[in-house]
C-alpha cells in the first residue's frame, strides 16, 4: 500500500477530553500536524459550533481516522462521515464499547476502507506510558495492523490484542461492573445524606480508596460510564450477579446466618485467590492506602467495617468464573485499586474474619448495606432498561451532592492515584 509513518495524515473524529490527548501525543511525536492544527485552529474560533463539515473534511484527507466520540452517538456518527473515508484509509475508534463501534464500521464504511480499532484504558490525564491499548484488527491486513501499531508506538502503552467481543466480555468486569460498585457507594452515602469522611466509622485504609475513586467517578463526565455499560452486551448480565452477590450476602447478614456467610465467602475467596499465591506481594499495602484520608481522624479510632461491596465482588467474580487477574490486560487504574483493595481484604485471614463477625454482629451498618443493597440493584436495573436518560438522572442528581467537596477530593485522589499506580502495573 506504500503508506509509511512519516507521510500519514491522522485524523479524529471527536475533539473531547480523549481525542484532544490523542491529538497532542500525535503531533508532539512527530507526525505531520498541518491538516490537524489548522483543522483544531478553525474549530477554535467556533466555540460552540457542531463541526459536522470538518469531519468530512478529515475523513477525506486521512490515512488512519480515529472516532473518539460519545458511545451513544457512535453509528449516528460514523454513518454521517463514513462514507467520506478516503479511499484504501484505516478507521478505528476510540470508544470504551466494540460492539456498537463496529457494527457501525462495518455498516456504514466503504469496502475499501480497513477496520483495526482501539482502546486507552485510562483517562486522559493518565500518562500513556505502560498502560494498556487494545488493538482490534477486525477487518485488515497484517501490514495494516502494524501501521496503526507504528502509529500509536509514540504512547509507550502496552499493546493487547483481542476481539471486538472478548475486549466487551472483559471490560464488562474490569470498567462496568468496577464502576457499578462506586456508583452504588456513592448512592447509598448520599441516601444516607453523609460525606462518609466526616463519620468516624469510615476513615483510613481501604476506606480512602472507596471515597476517593467515588468521587472521582462522580465529577466525570456522565456519557462515559453510561455508554460503556449500557451498550456492552456482557455488562448487563456481569452487574445483575454483582446485584444479586449484594443482595444474597445482606439477606444473610440480616438473617445473623454466620456460618453460612463465612462457608459461602470464604469458598468465593478460595476460588478467586488460588492457594499457592499467599506469598505473593499484595498490590496494595497499610502504608499507602493511609496517606490518603480525607478525615482527620487517626486509624486506630476507626472501626471495622463489613465491607458488603468487596465481599460481593469476589461471590461475583466466582459465580461468573471470573478470575480477576487474568483481566489484568484490560485494567484500567481504577479496576487496579478495586482489586487491590479486594485482594487486601481476603488476603488478610483476620481482616476477613473481623468483616465477616462486624457484618453478623454489628447493627450499625445495617442501614448502610441496606442503602447499598438498594443502590446496586438500581444502577442494575438502569443499566439493563439500557434507558440513557435516567442513568444520567441518577448519575447527576449524586454527583451534584458531591461536589462542593470535588476539588479536595480530586488533589488527594490524583496523589493516591499516582503513589499507588507506582506500586500497581497491569503486568501483575
Ligand atoms: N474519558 C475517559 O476517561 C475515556 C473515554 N473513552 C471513550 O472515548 C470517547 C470520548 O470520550 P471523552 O473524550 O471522554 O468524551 P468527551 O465528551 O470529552 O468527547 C466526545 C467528543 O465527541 C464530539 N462529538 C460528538 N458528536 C460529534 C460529531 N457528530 N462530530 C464531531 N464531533 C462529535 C463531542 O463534541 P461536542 O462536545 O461538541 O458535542 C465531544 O467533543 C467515548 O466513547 C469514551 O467512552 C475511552 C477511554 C477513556
Ligand atoms: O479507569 C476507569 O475505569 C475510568 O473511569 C477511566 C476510563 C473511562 C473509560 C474508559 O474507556 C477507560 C478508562
Amino acid at each position: 500500500m506504500g503508506r509509511t509513518k512519516e507521510d500519514a495524515t491522522i485524523g479524529i473524529i471527536g475533539m473531547g477530553d480523549m481525542g484532544k490527548m490523542y491529538a497532542n501525543r500525535l503531533s508532539a511525536a512527530g507526525w505531520r500536524p498541518e491538516n490537524y492544527e489548522s483543522l483544531k485552529q478553525e474549530f477554535a474560533s467556533q466555540q460552540g459550533v457542531t463541526i459536522f463539515p470538518n469531519g468530512h473534511l478529515v475523513s477525506r484527507i486521512s490515512d488512519f481516522i480515529v472516532y473518539s466520540v460519545e458511545a451513544g452517538v457512535i453509528d449516528k456518527v460514523v454513518a454521517q462521515y463514513g462514507p467520506s473515508t478516503k479511499l484504501g484509509a484505516i478507521v478505528g475508534g476510540q470508544t470504551s464499547c466494540k460492539a456498537p463501534e463496529l457494527a457501525a464500521f462495518d455498516k456504514h464504511l466503504p469496502a475499501d476502507v480497513e477496520i483495526v480499532s482501539c482502546h486507552s484504558l485510562h483517562g486522559p490525564k493518565v500518562n500513556t506510558q505502560g498502560q494498556p491499548l487494545v488493538l482490534i484488527q477486525h477487518r485488515a491486513s497484517d501490514e495494516s495492523l502494524k501501521f496503526v501499531e507504528h502509529i500509536l508506538s509514540s504512547f509507550g502503552s502496552k499493546h493487547v490484542y483481542l476481539t471486538g467481543e472478548m475486549h466487551d466480555r472483559i471490560t464488562a468486569d474490569t470498567q462496568a461492573v468496577t464502576h457499578a460498585a462506586f456508583l452504588s457507594m456513592g448512592t447509598a452515602w448520599q441516601a444516607n445524606n453523609q460525606f462518609p469522611w466526616e463519620h468516624g466509622r469510615w476513615v483510613g485504609g481501604i476506606e480512602n480508596v472507596k471515597i476517593n475513586i467515588t468521587l472521582r467517578i462522580y465529577s466525570n463526565k456522565w456519557h462515559v460510564y453510561a455508554g460503556l455499560a449500557i451498550l456492552n452486551p456482557a455488562a448487563k448480565q456481569q452487574i445483575r450477579q454483582y446485584a444479586e452477590s449484594v443482595t444474597e450476602l445482606y439477606k444473610l447478614m440480616i438473617g445473623g446466618h454466620r456460618e453460612e456467610l463465612k462457608r459461602r465467602v470464604k469458598a468465593a475467596g478460595a476460588s478467586v485467590f488460588k492457594a499457592g499465591t499467599e506469598g505473593q506481594d499484595l498490590l496494595l499495602k497499610d502504608e499507602v492506602l493511609d496517606q490518603f484520608s480525607l478525615s482527620n481522624r487517626p486509624r486506630e479510632k476507626s472501626p471495622p467495617n463489613s465491607h458488603l461491596s468487596l465481599l460481593a465482588i469476589v461471590d461475583c467474580w466466582s459465580k461468573l468464573g471470573i478470575v480477576p487477574y487474568d483481566h489484568m490486560i484490560c485494567s484500567t487504574p481504577l479496576f487496579r485499586l478495586w482489586l487491590g483493595v479486594t485482594e487486601y481484604l481476603f488476603r488478610n485471614d483476620d481482616l476477613l474474619n473481623e468483616a465477616l463477625d462486624t457484618a453478623i454482629d454489628d447493627t450499625t451498618f445495617r442501614s448502610d448495606d441496606l442503602e447499598f443493597t438498594f443502590a446496586a440493584r438500581a444502577w442494575s436495573d438502569c443499566v439493563s432498561f439500557g434507558d440513557f436518560e435516567s442513568y444520567r438522572h441518577r448519575f447527576e442528581r449524586i454527583a451534584e451532592y458531591f461536589a462542593p467537596r470535588f476539588p479536595e477530593a480530586a488533589t488527594l485522589g490524583n496523589q493516591m492515584m499516582k503513589t499507588i499506580l507506582e506500586k500497581t502495573t497491569s503486568n501483575k
